[in-house]
């Protein structure tokens, strides 16, 4: 291989809890993507970039493949698995070590197999019987060409300089698309709305559907601080008293903890008001999700 620097793309698929947001920040060794045991937590793409000596990743990480519902949301979010897969250089599918189920082969047909499709097991570190690999990774290679097999663990960090490698062999040779530094391309604004929705997930998900989302309404910063205002929009009246939890305690959590990842992200004291408003069926209207920046 030549020594020539080394820049592209690469999109994680996986179906809904594999780990693929986990991977991606053990990979760029900081939290941007969030992280839930919530299926369905990441629905935006959302880029972090690693740069070494030899190469720049740019990873785009993308959505859970959904095939439970038939809903404008899940047909956008197939959509956006889709495309994320046309443009990038590498696709890594991630897997569960020896959990292979009907999501994870719907999702091959629409795999790239001009080797540029790496396989990544992950959650090697959950796997009682170690035996079982050897079958388990035969019967994954059998349906598809892959062009490298790399058993990880996102949560303990096991062999992901491995997948690296993998990955970095197979980028085109190129300049640096972003500087060294660069962590992520999304604004703060989009961070700091998932991070309210995080605590969401993390406190209320089990209660509350999938149909919430989180907008940035007022961002007014200044070297001493920032103000910002953010809107849970909620599908019915009736999830307005689950997101406030008895007397407010479940909404001034929130507010709270997310107030606390703010400041210490933007290295400066916050202060966060966070309102809730009810718009019907906003989950189930493409046009209604177009408004909210879901493309
Ligand atoms: N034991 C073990 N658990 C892991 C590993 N990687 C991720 N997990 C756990 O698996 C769960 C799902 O991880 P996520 O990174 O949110 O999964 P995801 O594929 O991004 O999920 P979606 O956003 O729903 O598509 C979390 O509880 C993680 O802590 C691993 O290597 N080992």
């Amino acid at each position: 291989m030549s020594d020539a620097f080394r820049c592209g793309f690469i999109a994680f698929v996986g179906r809904p809890n594999v780990g693929k947001s986990t991977l991606t920040n053990a990979l760029i060794g900081s939290k941007i993507s969030i992280v839930s045991r919530k299926a369905q937590t990441t629905r935006h793409r959302i880029h972090g970039v690693l740069t070494r000596d030899h190469e720049q990743f740019v990873f785009v990480d993308t959505p859970g493949f959904q095939t439970r519902h038939g809903g404008a949301m899940n047909r956008m979010m197939n959509r956006v698995v889709t495309q994320a897969l046309a443009e990038v250089d590498v696709v890594v599918h991630v897997v569960e070590a020896g959990k292979w189920s009907s999501g994870d082969a719907q999702l091959l047909p629409l795999l790239p197999k001009g080797g540029q499709t790496i396989l990544a097991i992950n959650k090697v570190d959950a796997l009682k019987d170690k035996n079982a690999m050897f079958a388990y990774v035969g019967k994954i290679m059998a349906q598809f060409p892959y062009a490298a097999v790399v058993p990880v663990s996102a949560l303990r960090g096991v062999q992901l300089e491995n997948l690296l490698t993998e990955i970095g062999s197979r980028l085109p040779e190129g300049e640096a698309m972003f500087e060294a530094d660069t962590l992520t391309d999304r604004p703060m604004r989009f961070i700091a709305a998932e991070l309210v929705r995080e605590k969401i997930f993390r406190l209320v998900g089990d209660e509350l559907p999938y149909g919430c989302t989180v907008v940035i309404e007022q961002w007014e910063e200044t070297d001493k601080g920032a103000r910002i205002a953010a809107c849970v929009i909620v599908e019915r009246e009736s999830h307005r008293p689950i997101l406030l939890g008895t007397g407010g305690a479940h909404m001034k959590r929130i507010a709270s903890e997310a107030r606390h990842d703010m400041a210490e992200l933007l290295d400066k004291p916050v202060h966060l008001e966070v309102y809730i408003k009810v718009r019907k069926g906003w989950s189930d209207r493409e046009g209604a999700l177009r408004d909210l920046g879901y493309e």
